[in-house]
């Protein structure tokens, strides 16, 4: 009953389309992400599933059961957005236990799920506090709780941790993930932040202008990024991408990257592909799986950054500018010339001219 289809959904705004054709399947009990950068249109998805926007054509079904007209009361989902909308004249047990009195719940089973909600998002000791007199941070998790005390089989949530601070985020991600678990509910959560969607959710569905670009599980838009921009916007740093052509060499298909020499020979999986396609590339691997080596390829260091004990180095630039990041201080500095090996296992190829990724055949 609370998988959710979507079926070719198109959504206009006058002559400019927000969404283009998104086909995607949402299972029952699943942590789905639609992530991408802002105005992709994730927001416009959302609001069609929950009811307040009317796509422009395509279906949504919840189950077997389409929802064209069903109002958002119908529909049996609870929404959280960036802005909490709570009441601030009323205490946070008031607050949570609006929902189930206005159902018409008795006293003794409100009792019981404000108790077990406030437990489970730590605000026992603060539920007859006025909402008035709460930061942000805690708003927001009264507002999570308010929506998932009703215990609705779809949960959406747009955005619901952008307004509060990075500690209270890195805590939240965990906790919506409980409460997921604990629920299994199907939840969609919107957001542009890779961190949030990458440790939280089941799969990722990668959006930009409008249109679909991957669903997969967090492992897989890392790992087997379908294009360009998921292999950009998956990670931190995001993929190393260099242009070049491929070209025979004794040792093997290697691909030919100007002025930074050849790479070595690309990988036996993806070597026949990369032929066949007869295209100029992208040759990208992942900063994380990079080694300080004597064979590789030979680049100035242009930056060092350090965050505790991971080190970021920055490898030549514009154009053939490349991350490396290591989990110790290799000992680089700026100025130096740095040999740095990309693990062949990460290696991925792309078509330079469509941006999409060239897969073993
Ligand atoms: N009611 C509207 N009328 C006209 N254009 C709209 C309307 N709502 C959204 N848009 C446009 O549709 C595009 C997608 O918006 P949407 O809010 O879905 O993006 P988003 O990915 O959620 O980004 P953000 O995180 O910035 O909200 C944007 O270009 C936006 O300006």
């Amino acid at each position: 009953m609370s998988a959710i289809h979507l079926q070719n959904l198109v959504k206009k705004f006058g002559d400019f389309t927000a969404l283009k054709t998104m086909d995607l399947a949402i299972a029952d009990g699943e942590f789905m992400a639609l992530l991408g950068p802002s105005g992709c249109g994730k927001s416009t998805t959302m609001n069609m599933i929950a009811g307040m926007e009317e796509p422009t054509s395509g279906k949504i079904l919840f189950g077997e059961r389409d929802m064209e007209g069903v109002p958002m009361g119908r529909r049996g989902v609870g929404f959280v957005f960036q802005n909490y909308a709570i009441f601030t004249h009323m205490t946070v047990r008031q607050n949570l236990a609006y929902g189930p009195r206005m159902r018409g719940a008795a006293k003794a089973e409100i009792d019981r799920r404000v108790g077990a909600i406030a437990e489970m998002l730590q605000l026992t000791p603060l539920l007859d506090r006025k909402a008035d007199r709460l930061s942000v941070n805690i708003l927001q998790r009264v507002a999570i709780g308010r929506s998932a005390i009703m215990e609705p089989a779809i949960f959406l949530l747009d955005e619901p941790l952008s307004n509060v601070d990075a500690a209270f985020r890195a805590v939240m991600r965990t906790e919506l993930k409980q409460l997921q678990r604990q629920f299994k509910q199907t939840m969609v959560y919107v957001t542009h932040d890779q961190l949030e969607a990458m440790t939280m959710a089941d799969r990722i569905a990668v959006m930009d202008h409008g249109v679909l670009q991957q669903v997969g599980t967090p492992f897989e838009v890392y790992n087997n990024p379908a294009n360009v921009f998921v292999a950009r916007f998956i990670g931190s740093p995001g993929m190393n991408l260099l242009k070049g052509r491929p070209a025979e060499s004794d040792r093997g298909l290697v691909v030919d990257l100007g002025p930074l020499g050849v790479t070595p020979p690309l990988p036996d999986a993806i070597a026949p592909a990369v032929r066949a396609a007869r295209a100029d590339v992208l040759y990208g691997f992942r900063p994380e799986q990079v080694a300080v080596s004597d064979r590789g390829l030979s680049m100035p260091v242009s930056f060092v950054e350090r965050i505790g004990a991971r080190t970021i180095v920055h490898l030549g630039e514009s154009e053939s500018a490349v991350k490396a990041v290591f989990e110790n201080d290799v000992g680089l500095a700026i100025g130096q010339t740095a040999i740095v090996a990309p693990a062949e296992s990460s290696v991925r190829v792309f078509d330079a001219a469509t941006g999409q990724a060239i897969k073993a055949g």
